[in-house]
Parts: structure tokens; C-alpha cells; sequence
């Protein structure tokens, strides 16, 4: 059999036009000239990507087995000096993940549960250690002296031990007292204090914990860890559990993940592809879950269902409880982690609400993340917007890190928020200045609503994004 034939960079770098269009992925070398109309990612995407490597690019669209199949004829031959990558390590190898079934905020309470009681039970521990060494007798005579009166305050458990008092230079005194009263009022005072809190919010919103921003303890990553979704496997089949009528067309729809697996592994800003068959074409459309990997054991999606729309009327509207729907996955170039900026603006049309819906969900719910959000939504009607109760909630408990402006075609004359289409002036004045070091702004929406906003963005002075998305963008279109 004839050998490959080897092109290096330099010669691949030619080729980077419409009309002859080569690149690489994964080290091998496709001549794309005459597939580039027929590309059902766009045709803008593979001329951008002509004559460069574009595995990162082809890896974040996700592309199925039949694109797969769809390169094989295309293939001339190998990238010179090409060395395989290691197979990547699953992270969830490397980090044990949490087994109980609790809610991240019921775990957060467990564990300062925990360090309470180990302060408790270590000043008591301590106050043991005292009383019974020799050189604390001394300490404890003259305490006494002066606090005799105060050990009341000390629990009769404390006091009572026949190993403990011995003498009378040695009964519990204001040390014991001190030590032991502190230690467990600290403790109460502390818990009852989170407990109160927790309560107070969680009368504010149902779905959502309330989270302090403070750094706390070390990060773990839950939201980064691997799961269900397997991007370099075919789709896999779940079924549907649950089927709400939130708002006129749009549906939740509630998947269960296998008991083997169940952590849906989505890093915070991918979403997941759903493809069906319908009149015998293949029908494939991305949607991002408004669950995450704390929502243990399920997959929820918001879809709005559009009248002529192929999934959503098609497919999507008429499951019934138990159907199994074929999900691919994690796709798309944003990984959104804390370090990535400082501030994002976000415009959002209609269902485009959820890929931001998960970022904001992430930040306001980190401990951590101190990241500030500006997100405008767009929507025909009042009755559109999603997500209302969630989004508010966050703007109520976080002022700081969340601010939202919602925008209306149709309204009525109370309305006090935003009349129209998003405008230029809308983003000056809520966006932070592209000047600003570490700041960004993400767009989902129809595709009308995506073009009139990056020209405003771009006469605002920011950088005008290539046809496919890079985390790198300062305006990344989702
Ligand atoms: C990253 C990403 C995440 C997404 N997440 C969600 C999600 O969580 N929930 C969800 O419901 N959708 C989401 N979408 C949109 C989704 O992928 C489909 O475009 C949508 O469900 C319509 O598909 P369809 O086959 O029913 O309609 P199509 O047959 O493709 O189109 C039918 C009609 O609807 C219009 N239309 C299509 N999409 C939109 C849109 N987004 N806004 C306004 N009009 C539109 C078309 O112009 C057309 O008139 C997301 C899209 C992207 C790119
Ligand atoms: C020989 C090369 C390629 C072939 C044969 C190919 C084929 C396909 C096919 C069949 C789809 C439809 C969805 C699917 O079945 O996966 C698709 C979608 C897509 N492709 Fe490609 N593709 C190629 C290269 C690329 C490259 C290099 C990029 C990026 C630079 C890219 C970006 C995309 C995007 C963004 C989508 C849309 C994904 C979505 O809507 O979820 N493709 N491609």
C-alpha cells in the first residue's frame, strides 16, 4: 500500500482561500475546497480555518460519526513530523468524586458542622489536658482566686468528672470556664447564624442555595469534573422523566441520568447536541442543560418550542414520559472558569438566555468567584423572558457581582425597563469599557440579534470576533 503523502506547515499555509482550502486535524491533511458550501457548521467557519491547524476548532464544534465519515474522502494525506497526543486522563480518575447524595449547601453546612464540633470537642480536649497536668494545677489555683464564681458557666459535663476534680486547688475554674463557655458559644452562635441566613434566602428563591463570597476552603472543582457526557463517544440514549409547561411554548424537560453515572460532566459554558431522525433527515441542534453537575442524577433543559421549528415542534414538544432522547457532548469553545476575566456583559435573545443562565448560575454560586456580570435580555413579550423568578433572585442576592436589564418588544406602559431592540447605548452604558483589563462580552440569540450587536460592540471599541468562537475573544458569540 502506497504511503501517505507528507505536507509540512509552511506548504498547508498556502492553502488558505475559498477556492483551495486545505488544513489539519489531528495531524492528518484535508483538501476541504469542495466541501466548504455543503458544511452544515457554515461555510465562513472552514474558509477561516483554511491553510491552519484546526483541531481546537473542529474538536469544540463536537462533530458527530457522520462528519466522521464525511472527512474520510477528503483526507490527502499526513502533517509532517506529527507526534499523537497522550490520550487525555479523565479528571474524575484523579479526584474522588463526592458520594453522598446531598445538595451542595447541605454539604457546605455538614462540613461546618463538623469543624465546629472539632473546635468544640478540641477546647474541651484542651480544658482535659489542663486540669489534669501538674503545671496547670498552678495556673488553676490562681485562677480560681480569681474566678471561682464564673465556673458555673461551664456545662455540668465538664465539671463533674471524678479524674478531673481531685483537690480543691484543682476544681474547674475561670480558665475552664473561658475555654470550654467560648468554645461552645462560638460554635452555636456561629451555626445558628448560617442557619438563620440559609433560611431567610431560601424563602427568596426555591431552586437555588444561598452562598457566601468569601474564599473559604480549597477549591474543588465540581463543576469541571467528568461525567455522563463523553465528548470522544457516540451519542447516548437517556429517558425523559419529567415534562413542565413553564410558559406558553416552553417546555422543562427532565432526563435521568444512569445510575452509573450520575454526574452529567459539563463544563460550566458547553452545551450538548440532540440529534433525531425526522422524515428521514437527520436533524441536530445544540441546547445547554440549566442543570449542572450539582443537580445529581438528571439532565434538565428549557426549550422554547418554535411553531415551524424541526426539533422543537418536530421532535422535542411530543416526547412522552420515558422516551430516550440521543445527547452528544460537552461541545463549544467556552470553559468558563474564574480566572478567565473580571467582568462579562452579556445580551441574550429568547432561549439564547441559557448558555449565560449557566455561567451566571456558576458565579453565583461560587464561594469564590468574584467575577461581575452585566446581562441585558432581549424577548418579544413579558411572558418570554426565562428564567425571570431565577434571575432576579440572583440580582436580589448578589447586587454587586449580578445586575440584570431586561428588554421588551411589546409591553405595557408600567414597564420599566428597556423598549425595543438592544441598543449601542444600552451596552455603553451597562457594559464594562473594552479598555478595561480582563473584560468581556458574550452574545446568544437569533442570528438577527447576534449580528446588530457585535457591530455596536465593535464601534464601541471592541475587537471583532473570527467566525468561529475562541475563548479568547473579547466578544464571544455562543
Ligand atoms: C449554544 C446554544 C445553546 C442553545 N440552547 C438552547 C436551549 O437551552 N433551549 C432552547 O430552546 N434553544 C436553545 N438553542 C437554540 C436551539 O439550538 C435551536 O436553534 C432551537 O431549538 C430551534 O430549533 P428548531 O429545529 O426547532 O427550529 P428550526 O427549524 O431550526 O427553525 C424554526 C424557526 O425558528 C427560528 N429560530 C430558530 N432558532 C431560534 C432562536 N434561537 N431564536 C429565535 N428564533 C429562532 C428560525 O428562524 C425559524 O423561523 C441553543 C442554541 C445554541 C447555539
Ligand atoms: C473535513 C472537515 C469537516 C467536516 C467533514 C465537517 C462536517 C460537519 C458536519 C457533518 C456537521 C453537522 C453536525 C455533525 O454531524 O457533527 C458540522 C458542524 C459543524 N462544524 Fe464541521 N466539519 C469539518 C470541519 C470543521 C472545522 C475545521 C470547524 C471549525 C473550524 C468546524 C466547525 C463546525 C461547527 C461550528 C459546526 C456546528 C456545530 C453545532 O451546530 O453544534 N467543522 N461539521
Amino acid at each position: 500500500m502506497a504511503e501517505a503523502a507528507e505536507y509540512s506547515q509552511k506548504e498547508i499555509e498556502l492553502h488558505n482561500s475559498a477556492g483551495d482550502a486545505w488544513m489539519v486535524i489531528h495531524g492528518e491533511v484535508y483538501d476541504v475546497t469542495n466541501y466548504i458550501q455543503s458544511h452544515p457548521g457554515g461555510v465562513d467557519v472552514l474558509i477561516e480555518a483554511a491553510g491552519t491547524n484546526a483541531s481546537e476548532a473542529f474538536d469544540n464544534a463536537g462533530h458527530s460519526d457522520d462528519a466522521f465519515d464525511l472527512m474520510v474522502p477528503l483526507r490527502i494525506g499526513k502533517l509532517k513530523g506529527y507526534k499523537k497526543r497522550k490520550a487525555r486522563i479523565a479528571l474524575a480518575k484523579s479526584i474522588t468524586p463526592p458520594t453522598s447524595n446531598t445538595s451542595p449547601s447541605t454539604k457546605k453546612v455538614t462540613s461546618d458542622t463538623a469543624k465546629y464540633t472539632i473546635v468544640s470537642l478540641g477546647t474541651a480536649a484542651l480544658y482535659y489536658g489542663l486540669t489534669t497536668s501538674g503545671m496547670d494545677r498552678n495556673i488553676m489555683s490562681k485562677a480560681s482566686s480569681l474566678g471561682k464564681n464564673l465556673v458555673t458557666f461551664a456545662p455540668k459535663w465538664a465539671v463533674s468528672s471524678d479524674t478531673v476534680v481531685t483537690s480543691t486547688s484543682s476544681k474547674p475554674g475561670f480558665l475552664m470556664g473561658l475555654l470550654v463557655g467560648a468554645g461552645v458559644l462560638a460554635s452555636v452562635h456561629t451555626l445558628i447564624a448560617r442557619r438563620l441566613l440559609q433560611i431567610v434566602v431560601s424563602l427568596d428563591s426555591p431552586r437555588y442555595p444561598y452562598h457566601f463570597k468569601v474564599p473559604k476552603t480549597p477549591e474543588f472543582n465540581l463543576l469541571q469534573q467528568r461525567g455522563w457526557l463523553d465528548s470522544e463517544a457516540a451519542a447516548s440514549a437517556i429517558p425523559l422523566a419529567k415534562k413542565e409547561l413553564v410558559s406558553p411554548n416552553v417546555y422543562r424537560l427532565t432526563f435521568t441520568l444512569p445510575s452509573s453515572h450520575p454526574i452529567l460532566g459539563l463544563p460550566t459554558g458547553q452545551h450538548v447536541a440532540i440529534t433525531t431522525v425526522i422524515d428521514g433527515e437527520t436533524v441536530t441542534r445544540s441546547y445547554t442543560p440549566t442543570s449542572n453537575n450539582a443537580d445529581k442524577g438528571i439532565l434538565e433543559l428549557l426549550i422554547k418550542v418554535y411553531p415551524d421549528g424541526k426539533m422543537t415542534n418536530g421532535y422535542l414538544a411530543n416526547l412522552n414520559i420515558g422516551d430516550e432522547v440521543h445527547f452528544r457532548g460537552p461541545k463549544g469553545a467556552m470553559r468558563y472558569s474564574r480566572q478567565l476575566c473580571k467582568k462579562i456583559g452579556m445580551v441574550a435573545g429568547g432561549t439564547g438566555i441559557t448558555p449565560m443562565f449557566q455561567i451566571i448560575r456558576a458565579i453565583c454560586e461560587s464561594d469564590r468567584d468574584t467575577t461581575e456580570i452585566s446581562l441585558i435580555y432581549a424577548n418579544r413579550t413579558e411572558q418570554d423572558i426565562l428564567l425571570r423568578e431565577e434571575l432576579d433572585a440572583f440580582a436580589r442576592r448578589y447586587p454587586k457581582i449580578f445586575k440584570v436589564y431586561y428588554v421588551l418588544e411589546n409591553h405595557s406602559s408600567e414597564w420599566k425597563f428597556g423598549s425595543g431592540y438592544v441598543t449601542k447605548d444600552m451596552m455603553a452604558e451597562m457594559f464594562p469599557s473594552s479598555s478595561e483589563e480582563g473584560s468581556k462580552v458574550m452574545i446568544c440569540g437569533p442570528p438577527g440579534m447576534v449580528t446588530a450587536a457585535k457591530k455596536s460592540l465593535v464601534s464601541l471599541g471592541y475587537k471583532q470576533p473570527g467566525a468561529s468562537a475562541k475563548m479568547s475573544d473579547e466578544i464571544f458569540v455562543f
